[in-house]
């Protein structure tokens, strides 16, 4: 469990190259896209006119200058014609602003939901060695909430940014047009304000990730103590993992602060900006107003100007708050995505289906040959686990592997099926280099019965088939198969019997039974069975040993067993040490050796 602070990761990518990854994801909604786009036109200019519009309502009471067309009617009509200028303005905003922002909402969703999709693709598709490797939480933490993040900077944030860009520009645009000298004062008190939120954003960006590092820290505990819980309790381990989880929240929570604080250090710059510029616009104007260089129309006007362009600009930085954590996201997704899958069907696999001949059609005699060629391989590099094996099982023969705890027997069947790769060597089978067939084909080829099995939340037959097209007389069949038929006949709803989430609700016994009629229904042409049955009491073991021998029958079979009484009748034997082959025969071969096996096996009968 590691509870160190995580080191700092500094944000690598330039972030437009980021935001880049995600165009391909709008494809599918480049229509929606350009149509609030081009919302956003009438948007910017019906808010950039609306000062305009009430200037000239101030100029025409005061009988200023006003436009032309307002010279030729009365007061009254005058007034009525701005106030519904004014009232058609407000209305395009409220129309166009909540189709725009439906619209932008839509994609938003819609692009998170692909990404997240790919993500649990990629994911699911990586190597056993990756998942080693990176606590669940972190995991769950990037393809949740990271991809919400996300959501949020396209929900709320990314074309508002590109309206706000364009309010901005509208009345930058509309204000010089009206007079340039308190345009020009204006633009000019964006210089400092655009330095400032710059600095801010940075050290809210550097705070960001640090606190999303840190939730995923917090989950990746949380979801160990759930899931060993019961550990937990039985050890009293309740306060000192609460102290524990304490200081990873205390981390956490300090870090959300800094963001917190540089978010609304950012506010505030703005807050006080806009209030000076009014000041400034106040006190220019003013002089210009005595001067009588402009009108008090204008002025007003001016005034509202100065307060408008803060806000699309306050508005700005908001988003800009939630891209910078939509970037983090994005950069903590883009790093998942990247993770290289190591294990990959290469292309002789691919351009030669069925190698292994699954149905069996061609290759009748020289099925489930398996060899191990110079094999030598390690978790870590360097670390051999398992050194120069080289062995053959014959197609049909049952072998044992037997040795001590940690000796490498479970990482001989994890090369076997390819979830890890040898450092050196090659294994085969039938003749063809693992590498060179497709994993669907290879783990078709070969079942593995592990000593616990998982269940998924469903029903029992969904845990027999895992969602392949099974007929539910196939099920029963390989129910029948295992000796196993009767055990689920007697559950309350037989084959439709929910099980809750790691199986919960069965024994592990029984959990064990249905990892059976699981790979039965499979029909392997290679059967694995890694202390499988460990977990069963004597008279189901009893029965799952007579189903076995049915099972095994013209299929080759690796069987790792501690007890050794249960595989005296296999035809070979091998003994490993520490990752090396040291012996190999049947039983009484090795007996006569009066080697490791002999002393194992003598051991255990004075055991018994
Ligand atoms: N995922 C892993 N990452 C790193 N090292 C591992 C991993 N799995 C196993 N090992 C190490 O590899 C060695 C061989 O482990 P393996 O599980 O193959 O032994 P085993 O013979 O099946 O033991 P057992 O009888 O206890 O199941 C052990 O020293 C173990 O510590």
């Amino acid at each position: 469990m590691a509870v160190s602070s995580p080191p700092l990761v500094k944000p690598r990518e330039n972030d437009w190259r980021l935001f880049l990854k995600l165009i391909p994801y709008t494809r599918n909604n480049r229509g929606i896209l350009v149509i609030s786009m081009i919302l956003l036109v009438p948007l910017a200019i019906a808010g950039a006119v609306q000062p305009l519009i009430i200037g000239q309502a101030i100029s025409l009471l005061r009988e200023e200058e006003t436009w032309s067309f307002l010279n030729n009617v009365s007061l009254d009509q005058g007034i009525n014609i701005l106030a519904g200028l004014l009232l058609l303005t407000v209305i395009i905003r409220l129309i166009f602003s909540s189709i725009q922002g439906y619209l932008v909402q839509k994609i938003g969703q819609e692009i998170t939901a692909a990404v997240r999709e790919d993500l649990f693709t990629h994911v699911t598709a990586l190597a056993a060695s990756f998942f080693d490797r990176t606590p669940v939480g972190k995991l769950v933490t990037r393809i949740a909430s990271d991809v919400e993040a996300l959501g949020d900077v396209f929900a709320s944030g990314a074309i508002g940014v590109i309206s706000d860009f364009i309010s901005i520009v509208a009345i930058v645009v509309t204000v010089y047009i009206v007079d340039w000298r308190l345009a020009s004062m204006l633009v000019l008190m964006l210089i400092p304000v655009t330095a400032l939120i710059i600095y801010f954003q940075r050290q809210y960006r550097k705070a960001n990730y640090r606190a999303r590092e840190e939730l995923s820290q917090l989950n990746s505990m949380l979801q160990e103590n759930i899931v060993g819980i019961n550990i937990v309790q039985l050890f009293r381990r309740e306060r000192y993992n609460a102290e524990m989880f304490r200081a990873i929240n205390d981390r956490y929570r300090k870090e959300v602060d800094r963001t917190i604080f540089n978010d609304s250090a950012i506010s505030a710059t703005l807050e006080w900006i806009s209030l000076v510029a009014i000041a400034g616009v106040l006190w220019l104007g003013g002089i210009f107003v005595l001067r009588e260089n402009i009108t008090f129309g204008t002025l007003s006007a001016f005034i509202l100007y100065a307060q408008r362009l803060f806000n699309p600009i306050r508005q700005f930085a908001d988003k800009f708050t939630m891209f910078q954590a939509g970037f983090t996201a994005i950069e903590r997704i883009s790093e998942l995505m990247n993770e290289p899958i190591a294990i990959r069907d290469s292309q002789t696999a691919l351009s030669i289906n069925n190698q292994l001949d699954v149905k069996g059609i061609n290759k009748k005699n020289n099925r489930g040959e398996i060899r191990f060629e110079n094999v030598w391989f390690g978790y870590k590099p360097d670390e051999y686990v398992l050194k120069n094996l080289d062995f053959t099982i014959k197609p049909g023969e049952k072998v044992a592997l037997v040795g001590p705890t940690g000796a490498g027997k479970s990482s001989i069947i994890r090369l076997l099926c390819r979830l890890y790769e040898p450092s050196q060597g090659r294994i085969l089978i039938d003749g063809i280099d693992i590498k060179d067939i497709t994993q669907a084909e290879l783990r078709r080829y070969v079942g593995v019965i592990l000593q616990e099995s998982f269940l998924f939340a469903g029903d029992i037959k969904r845990n027999i088939t895992l969602g392949e097209n099974y007929s539910l007389a196939e099920v029963q069949q390989a129910a029948k198969l295992t000796n196993i038929d009767s055990f689920i006949e007697q559950l309350p709803q037989g084959y439709n019997t929910q099980l809750r989430e790691r199986g919960t609700n069965l024994s592990g016994g029984q959990k064990q039974l249905l990892a059976f009629a699981r790979v039965a229904i499979r029909n392997p042409h290679v059967l694995v069975l890694d202390e499988a049955t460990a977990s069963l009491d004597v008279k189901t073991e009893a029965l799952i040993q007579e189903a076995l021998e049915e099972l095994l029958k013209d299929r080759t079979a690796i069987i790792i067993a501690h007890r050794l009484s249960t595989i005296r009748n296999v035809d070979k034997i091998l003994v490993l040490k520490r990752g090396e082959l040291i012996e190999s025969g049947n039983h009484e071969e090795l007996l006569e050796q009066e080697g490791l096996y002999a002393s194992l096996y003598k051991l255990q009968m004075l055991e018994s």
